[in-house]
């Protein structure tokens, strides 16, 4: 029998003999159809065609709308109605969990989950169906024809049914993020000295001596058009650099139960789809990948009600890279605030904080680039204003906000020369800053120049260690990080407050998070994101094993036993207490690196590791010699060589006491606020940044672990960024870090195809003559008529019919074709004979070695 193939199927369970290669060139070969998204059962395939192509948008988002998540052809759509459908039916959380590398499409893929789920649920958070996008909508009828637009739901014609299997293999992210480690930044090119400034306003307190006494709150200036009041206290400290997640308003669990409070939900929704431009101004940047590249993790939980209507929201953000906001590589950019609060600030104001251009700021000018193209900051600072509006930041916040940004700004033009204690070459910048800041410029300044250090059991002794110019550009930097990072939190919890909903509900959580790193030089940065990489992949194992057997099981099924490889191993190598992984060595180490300078202390790390753990099978120390700087660690994705330089130094995310200190003094109460915490509580030991995201990804580990997960990976098919452009050998590097051919084989060890009895007997009951009236007719008919169908492949569950190899299903499709529409598959068998000359002539970029029918 003839078997009419067609380029690329939308479901890669169905490829018969998968490689690497062969994944590849079935989305590539989809991918020169316009079909970006494919599925591997119910994991997501998206590949960026970077260009906007007519498949999303209202009308799209109805068609979806209700269709049964079996029937529905691969779509973002698709799966973000599956996401809440099941919300809705089972009334239980899901996540959607997005990865991928830099500028493959996870922040567009989250948006457009948002933009579905927040249209089609209802406008009303209690009683009665809602309003909005409502969820009665028509699916349009498609003619299962011809054509070869985007996917729209309910199969094509003679679309194959999806999948109903769950899951797939992990995330093996590919190489991504801003290419080499971040450097501290310290000891570069001198800033450049901005021409043609103003002086800066007088210091605010008399100088010398000891620190000023705080002059209270500055008055704040009229609230102008019915701005939100304030909200409450300082913000939450949770979150940075890799820190934990913001603290999680208590509320009462998922699901069940049921506030019937009224909610704006119209409001709430606005908040999560305008709090977006706000996220990425402060947590985006231009890198050399990703013009508006995320360099923060994200997880977005939208809380529904009893009515599945949207009462409320909670970010929580992971490792954000607060080394951009003091160095940035050739051609990248820091934060977008920084180039929009530049240009779009009001002339009155930009001249009273000293701001001119962003090339006279050594922060902004290092990398020499200052603009994007197709961007317009200043426009983009009217729409931060507006949504810092939307989410209650009030006009005197987002002032005291630029006003910080402005400080940061010239804190980076700070320089230092001589001899420990080194001096500040010219006092402008300097005293610029702690005009913004409110701090004493004498002040300010010996707290860059002096570190104070505690010791003794006790953390008794406090002494003052005069710094070299190297060491006084380090707490520099390490300032105006901190200072970004606070601001950072503050808008974050800001949005969390405009959401905040503490009445029972289920959520849909949303993950941007960036995947497996492996750069040429990898430190601790990328130690840091493989370790999080690590843990989702134990919650990717955890629950898609767990769900594929478990349905088996409520089929009634033998049980397919699955091996897979445990990274549990590769997890407690990292972060385990007994015995004692990298991360607790590490924190052990740096708990003396007070004592010694950072170097000396990454020495003794290494030596540290040597003795401890140096015979474990998944690390591998080549050098144990003296000047041994470098461990590998077999990732669940493969080999990565980490560089232990400035490991201690990046472990030890403190802001020094002095400083603290100096802005605890402020003149300004915002920034008082932003700096709560106890500098004279000497007992506690410092918190490490290993530390923090151990308890981050613990935090992420049990927020998704109490969801059912839904899965999209990303796609980038070339660096150029140039429109439906599929490079093969890109492509064919991220489907294998991402897994996706163990994924497929992962669900073609249980059944390749499983359909609920009715829709298959719907389907393929039409290649008898007479409707079967069960599965067990329709098999007899098929092994019968078909010599090279044997019975055992197909399985009949509770509710379900299995079948085990895609070629069964490649075959049923072809009889049903030819029974249904003979002259139309006589056509087809022609033109795909004259198609797949064509195609041997003209590309041998899409080989394709297994096709089948899908349409
Ligand atoms: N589905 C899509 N349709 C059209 N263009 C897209 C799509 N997905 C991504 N793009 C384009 O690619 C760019 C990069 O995408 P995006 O910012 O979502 O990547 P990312 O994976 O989030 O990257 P990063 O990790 O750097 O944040 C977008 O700005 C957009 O121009």
């Amino acid at each position: 029998m003839f078997r009419l193939f067609s380029s690329g199927v939308d479901d890669l369970v169905l490829v018969s003999n998968p490689s690497n290669g062969e994944v590849t060139s079935q989305i590539g070969a989809r991918f020169d159809r316009e079909l970006i998204y494919t599925n591997i059962g119910e994991v997501l395939i998206a590949v960026n065609p970077y260009k906007s192509l007519p498949i999303t948008g209202p009308e799209f988002i109805k068609m979806y709308q209700n269709a049964s998540g079996s029937d529905a052809s691969p779509h973002i759509y698709a799966l973000a109605e599956r996401a809440y459908r099941r919300m809705v039916d089972e009334n239980e959380s899901q996540c959607v969990i997005i990865s991928g590398e830099s500028g493959a499409g996870k922040t567009v893929s989250a948006k457009l989950i948002l933009q579905y789920v927040t249209s089609v649920s209802p406008n009303n958070s209690s009683g009665g169906s809602g309003g909005g996008g409502g969820n009665g909508g028509g699916i349009p009828q498609y003619d299962g024809g011809s054509d070869d637009r985007p996917a729209p739901p309910m199969g094509r014609g003679m679309g194959m049914p999806g999948m109903v299997g769950r899951g797939g293999l992990p995330t093996r992210g590919a190489p991504s993020r801003g290419g080499g480690p971040p450097t501290r930044g310290r000891g570069g090119p001198p800033p450049p000295i901005p021409q043609n400034r103003a002086a800066p306003p007088q210091p605010v307190s008399s100088g010398g001596g000891p620190p000023p006494v705080a002059r209270g709150p500055v008055a704040p200036p009229p609230t102008r058009g019915g701005a939100p009041p304030r909200g409450g206290g300082p913000p939450t400290r949770g979150g940075r650099g890799g820190g934990p997640p913001q603290p999680v308003p208590s509320r009462g669990g998922y699901g069940g139960g049921g506030s019937s409070r009224s909610v704006d939900v119209e409001h709430i929704k606005k908040v999560i789809l305008d709090s977006n431009p706000l996220m990425e101004a402060i947590g985006n940047a231009k890198t050399v990948r990703n013009d508006n590249s995320s360099r923060f993790g994200k997880y977005l939980e939208i809380q529904f009600d009893d009515n599945n209507a949207p009462v409320g929201g909670l970010i929580s953000t992971f490792l954000l890279e607060k080394t951009r906001v003091t160095f940035q590589q050739k051609n990248e950019r820091n934060f977008h605030i920084f180039y929009q609060l530049l240009g779009g600030l009001d002339q009155t104001t930009r001249s009273e904080w000293g701001l001119t251009q962003a090339t006279d700021f050594y922060y902004l000018a290092q990398s020499k680039c200052t603009t994007v193209e197709d961007v317009d900051d200043a426009r983009d600072f009217q729409e931060v204003k507006s949504a810092m509006e939307t989410v209650g930041i009030s006009r005197e916040e987002q002032t005291e906000i630029f006003r910080i940004l402005a400080a940061i700004l010239h804190v980076g033009n700070i320089r230092f020369q001589g001899e420990a204690p080194a001096s500040v070459i010219d006092e402008t910048p300097l005293q610029w800053a702690a005009s913004l800041l409110g701090c004493d410029p004498q002040f300010l300044g010996q707290s860059l120049n002096h570190r104070q250090i505690q010791s003794g059991s006790a953390r008794h002794t406090q002494y003052q260690v005069p710094q070299n110019p190297d060491q006084s550009a380090g707490l520099r930097d390490a300032l105006a990080k901190t200072l970004y990072e606070r601001i950072f939190d503050f808008i974050v919890t800001r949005i969390n407050k405009a959401m905040s909903y503490s009445g029972n509900c289920k959520v849909i959580g949303v993950l941007d998070i960036y995947g497996f790193e492996v750069f040429e030089r990898n430190s601790f940065e990328q130690f840091c994101i493989n370790y999080v990489n690590e843990r989702l992949q134990q919650i990717f194992i955890d629950l898609t094993v767990r769900g594929e057997q478990r349905e088996y099981h409520e089929e009634g099924m033998k049980w397919k036993d699955i091996s897979f490889f445990d990274n549990k191993i590769v997890v407690d190598l990292i972060d385990g207490n007994k015995p004692p992984g990298i991360m607790r060595v590490l924190d052990d180490v740096c708990k003396t690196v007070h004592a010694v300078d950072s170097a000396a202390a990454d020495i003794k790390f290494m030596e540290k590791l040597i003795h401890s753990i140096q015979s474990h099978p998944h690390l591998v120390i080549s050098n144990t010699g003296s000047s041994a700087d470098e461990f590998t660690i077999k990732h669940y994705a493969g080999d990565v060589s980490y560089s232990t330089e400035e490991f201690c130094f990046k472990n030890n995310d403190n802001l020094y006491a002095s400083i603290v200190g100096c802005l605890q003094n402020s003149t300004y109460q915002f920034i008082v606020s932003l700096f709560p915490e106890n500098i004279q509580d000497n007992k506690q030991a410092p918190t490490t940044s290993s530390f923090k995201i151990r308890q981050s990804s613990s935090y992420l580990v049990t927020r998704l672990s109490a969801c059912t997960p839904h899965y999209i990976r990303c796609i980038k098919p070339n660096d150029k960024k140039q429109p439906m452009n599929f490079v093969s050998s890109r492509v064919e590097h991220q489907v294998k870090y991402l897994g996706l051919l163990e994924n497929i084989k992962v669900k073609r060890s249980g059944y390749a195809y499983r359909q609920l009895k009715d829709v298959f007997l719907n389907r393929f009951g039409k290649i008898m003559d007479v409707q079967p009236r069960n599965v067990q007719e329709f098999v007899e008919y098929i092994t019968r008529t078909h010599k090279d169908i044997n019975a055992d492949e197909f399985e009949e569950g509770k509710t379900k019919v299995f079948v085990k190899n895609p070629e069964t299903i490649f075959v049923m499709e072809d009889l049903l074709m030819q029974k249904i529409d003979p002259i139309g598959y006589k056509n087809r068998v022609q033109a795909y004979k004259e198609n797949e000359k064509l195609a041997q002539m003209k590309q041998g970029k899409h080989s394709m070695k297994q096709k089948c029918l899908i349409q």
